[in-house]
């Protein structure tokens, strides 16, 4: 067989059994566009490679130099702001946290831990953490993302998270505000109350919580609540967010100077891809006016849809809870002559929740999701295979996230407060047309479960609730280290700090050609419906 690993532009040979049809194939980054020349008789595919990353990016591989030059535009691009960019003379003092835990009433180390103590568990400003950890070989190797055509390695790096030797804010003048915006997500609370608790730990006296998102900087009636550990000890023990959330509210110019009247130093914002735009715009305008704010964002989104991470809090409790439903229209379509169980779960432009349930049950014999296009119709539709499974199986289970089909159903280009797109009611749509489908062959009971609204409120599950108590503590170290403009994540297991606009370039999606999604289909036996 010839090598699968060609230069750009050269031609290649795939074995037709990796190519799943006659569309592009992508390796990560690297797309092979097939160019539809199956040789008669061996079945193969002629397919050109395209640029990695690197050739999109305008590197000129020529260039001897050019993985060095790569890796210094990668440090500039990962750099994150501080506050010593706009305030050269800021002054640093030694750090109030330590590992070494004293009575809170002591009053001895309140200016400080004593230096010689020996391990106070800081990080060094120059710790990194590898952002992609597998060298891949080939551009072939299942799920490579290359720069350049040969995969060539190029380290990586990216900030490591965590508390420091020196602080920029003196705990006493410091007054923290946290905001939570967007959808609920399991696990707000348990953050409100890690930054709550660690802030106190650094000997901060003035935490509030500013209610109902965005809002609650520019409602009149709305007044800002005082935080402290009494307050959220308990509040992780229920879901949803002890301060309210919100989509929607005023301009970032009213947001700030809400801030600056607040006397407000240190913002934590709470949500998802809206919410972190909302952040770096608040940081930028911080930063304009020349007032001394930290900015720390804590990535919220059920969805999973951040990119960079490994997953965002609340998304396993998600996952988890869906087995619940999932396991209830299984019984139902079981117990049911001709049973068909339908469940939506949340994922309005990803399907993570809905792959990641699917696979977890066991019970989905089909699992539609926004990325991945499908006919409901015809010989290849959702339908047929239906028809299929009820003759075979006796019964069948649906599971579609929200954002999946939207093709069939009747745009209104309506779009929340935050302006995101209203969609359309996939579940319903699919138990209509399986209804009037099977009405002329025999029937069909379709039992149609929408537990998204339910799924959302759970409290965090014991691993999202250690996740979010990770995420809420190094938001803490980050903003009194003098960071702002960023935001927490996992990375490779291990705790980062990434600047904004890196994570929010765009949603992080499910990659139909990966091998989670080959996993998810494997396991429900569904065609493409292609
Ligand atoms: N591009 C943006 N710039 C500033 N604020 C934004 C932006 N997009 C959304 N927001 C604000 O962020 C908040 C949350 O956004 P939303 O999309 O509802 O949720 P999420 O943060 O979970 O994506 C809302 O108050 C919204 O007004
Ligand atoms: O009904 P709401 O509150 O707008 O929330 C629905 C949305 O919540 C989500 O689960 C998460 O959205 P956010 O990350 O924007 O909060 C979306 O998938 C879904 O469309
Ligand atoms: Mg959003």
């Amino acid at each position: 067989m010839e090598s699968l690993s060609p230069a750009i532009g050269q031609k290649a040979i795939l074995p037709s059994t990796t190519a799943r049809s006659d569309r592009d194939l992508f390796f990560g980054s690297v797309r092979l566009r097939t160019v539809r020349n199956i040789d008669r008789g061996c079945r193969r595919l002629r397919i050109r490679v395209q640029a990695g990353n690197g050739a999109a990016a305008g590197i000129e591989f020529s260039d001897p130099d050019w993985k060095l030059k790569y890796q210094r535009e990668f440090e500039a691009r990962f750099n994150i702001p501080h506050i010593t960019d706009v305030f050269p003379d800021a002054v640093s003092y030694p750090s109030t946290f330590c590992l070494k835990m004293r009575t809170p009433v002591s009053e001895e180390f309140a200016e400080g831990y004593p230096s010689d103590e020996k391990w106070h568990g800081y990080i060094n400003n120059n710790d990194r953490v590898l952002l992609k950890v597998i060298n891949y070989s080939s551009p072939s190797s299942a799920g490579a993302e290359c720069i350049d055509s040969n995969c060539s390695w190029v380290e990586q790096w990216v900030h490591r998270a965590g508390p420091r030797e020196k602080i920029f804010f003196k705990p006493e003048e410091v007054k923290a505000a946290i905001v939570t915006c967007g959808g609920l997500c399991p696990g707000l609370n348990d953050v409100i109350r890690q930054i709550v608790i660690t802030l106190e730990i650094y000997g901060v006296k003035q935490i509030v919580g500013i209610p109902f998102g965005y809002r609650g900087f520019s409602e009149k009636d709305l007044d800002e609540m005082a935080l402290s550990r009494k307050v959220v000890q308990n509040v992780h023990l229920s879901g949803g967010s002890l301060l309210g959330v919100s989509r929607g509210g005023p301009k970032v110019s009213d947001i700030v100077d809400s801030i600056q009247e607040r006397g407000i130093n240190m913002l934590f914002v709470l949500g998802g891809n809206g919410t972190h735009a909302g952040a770096n715009a608040i940081h930028d305008e911080c930063r304009k006016r020349r007032i001394k704010v930290a900015v720390v964002g804590v990535p919220k989104t059920i969805d999973n849809d951040i990119m960079l991470m490994d997953k965002t809090f609340g998304f396993d409790t998600a996952v988890e809870e869906a087995q619940r439903a999932i396991n209830s229209a299984y019984i139902e379509a079981h117990s049911a002559y001709r049973g068909i169980g339908i469940v939506k779960l949340m994922g309005r432009s990803s399907g993570f929740i809905a792959m990641q349930a699917s696979l977890a049950s066991g019970q989905i014999d089909i699992c539609l999701i926004p990325e991945v296009p499908f006919n409901l119709h015809g010989p290849h539709g959702v339908l047929r295979h239906l028809k299929y499974l009820l003759e075979t199986k006796g019964s069948a289970v649906v599971c579609a996230a929200e954002g999946a089909g939207q093709d069939f159903l009747q745009k209104t280009n309506a779009k929340d407060a935050s302006g995101n797109a209203v969609l359309g009611d996939i579940g319903v749509y699919l138990q209509q047309e399986i209804k009037k489908y099977f009405k002329e062959i025999g029937g069909a009971d379709v039992k149609y479960i929408d537990p998204t609204y339910m799924i959302r409120a759970c409290r965090a599950n014991a691993s999202d609730g250690i996740l979010c108590t990770v995420l809420g503590q190094n938001a803490v170290h980050g903003a009194f280290s003098g960071y702002s403009g960023i935001t927490v994540g996992i990375c490779n297991t291990h705790y980062v700090y990434f600047p904004i606009p890196e994570v929010i370039s765009k949603p992080r999606v499910v990659d139909p050609n990966s091998r989670m999604w080959h996993r998810c289909l494997t396991s429900t036996g569904q065609p493409d419906f292609l």
